[in-house]
């Protein structure tokens, strides 16, 4: 039986929302501000009435679009069911400066926390393998609704795939599933070695052109900033980071090498993923925070340009 129609016309009709006025410190203990974004800040809070804790998304109603809001809200909490993702209660407001909405708080905080908690060594394989795992989950699950996260990264570096630096010159850029591929091998990266391959995913830097000899097999020598990792996942890295982002292989490509070494040398490495010694899977599963989820026919922040970028790509296959 297909169901898949109703559920995706379901969830692409965002809700229509009168949202209730409110003086937070009525309803809400507020604890402390647990992060921040570039589009406002994140608030630990305890609801006075029934004694959660939560974590109250909150942004200011003077840079951010009615409209925004509540299209942000209402992806995450229709995402909510998968089990790698927040919870995103159904619980939005007002207050004279600031939309708010609640979501589950993530204890452990995000994975850029537990990568910079490694101090430099990067995270054990096992861990990497088990977020790895609960991230592309939850991106098939958008994925197949025809959404496109647009933001997989561990750190605000540049992750960003080839397009979106060519896209920069060429003002002209198509927001895809690719995007999100690409950053997912990117962030398998950044957690194994605490860095970026490259400053820019573009030809003007010369690492990432080495990268791009190899990948185009104009060169057999591995690029120095991936000779840490054995053939298998070199082989992952290929697929997942193919140029041409319509080439990349889906993001459930990672289920087939989770059974092999990564690393070329036995990682030695703690786990740092949950703060007091060996990963708890529940605690990292739910921490995808879909803040930065796009839906492509919702195209409407600055980063999305109207033409696709493919017919205009410098690589060729
Ligand atoms: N539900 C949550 N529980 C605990 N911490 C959270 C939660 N949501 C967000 N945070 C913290 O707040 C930070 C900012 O979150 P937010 O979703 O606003 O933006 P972001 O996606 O990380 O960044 P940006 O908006 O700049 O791209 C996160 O990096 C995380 O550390």
């Amino acid at each position: 039986m297909n169901t898949n129609k109703p559920q995706q016309s379901t969830i692409h009709k965002i809700r229509e929302i009168k949202l209730e006025a409110l003086y937070i410190d009525r309803d809400y203990d507020v604890l402390k501000e647990i992060g921040s974004g570039d589009y406002g800040k994140v608030i630990l809070a305890v609801h006075r009435d029934t004694g959660s804790e939560v974590a109250l998304k909150a942004v200011p109603k003077a840079t951010t679009p009615t409209k925004d809001f509540l299209m942000e809200f209402h992806y995450s909490y229709f995402l909510s069911p998968h089990k790698n993702i927040l919870d995103t209660y159904d619980v939005a407001f007002e207050t004279s400066e600031h939309y708010y909405f609640a979501q589950e708080v993530a204890p452990f905080g995000d994975l850029s926390q537990a990568v910079e908690r490694t101090n430099g060594v990067g995270l054990n394989e096992r861990d990497v393998k088990i977020v790895v795992e609960q991230i592309s989950s939850a991106l098939e699950f958008m994925h197949d609704k025809e959404l496109v996260h647009r933001d997989v990264r561990v750190k605000s570096l540049p992750s960003c795939p080839p397009e979106v630096w060519e896209a920069v010159l060429l003002e002209g850029y198509n927001i895809e599933v690719g995007s999100d591929v690409w950053q997912l091998a990117m962030m398998v990266y950044v957690c194994l070695t605490t860095r970026f391959p490259w400053d820019k995913a573009d030809i003007t830097d010369p690492r990432f052109t080495d990268f791009v000899q190899w990948h185009k097999r104009k060169t057999t020598r591995t690029p120095k900033e991936f000779r840490v990792f054995s053939a298998r996942l070199l082989r992952l890295m290929r697929r997942l980071m193919e140029l041409k982002p319509t080439k990349r292989y889906p993001v459930t490509e990672v289920n087939k090498y989770l059974r092999d070494r990564w690393l070329v040398q036995r990682s030695q490495r703690a786990s740092s993923v949950h703060p007091q010694g060996d990963l708890n899977g529940s605690h990292v599963t739910r921490s995808l925070s879909c803040s930065h989820l796009v839906h492509p026919h919702h195209r409407s922040d600055e980063w999305m340009a109207s033409k696709s970028k493919d017919d205009h790509s410098l690589y060729t296959d």
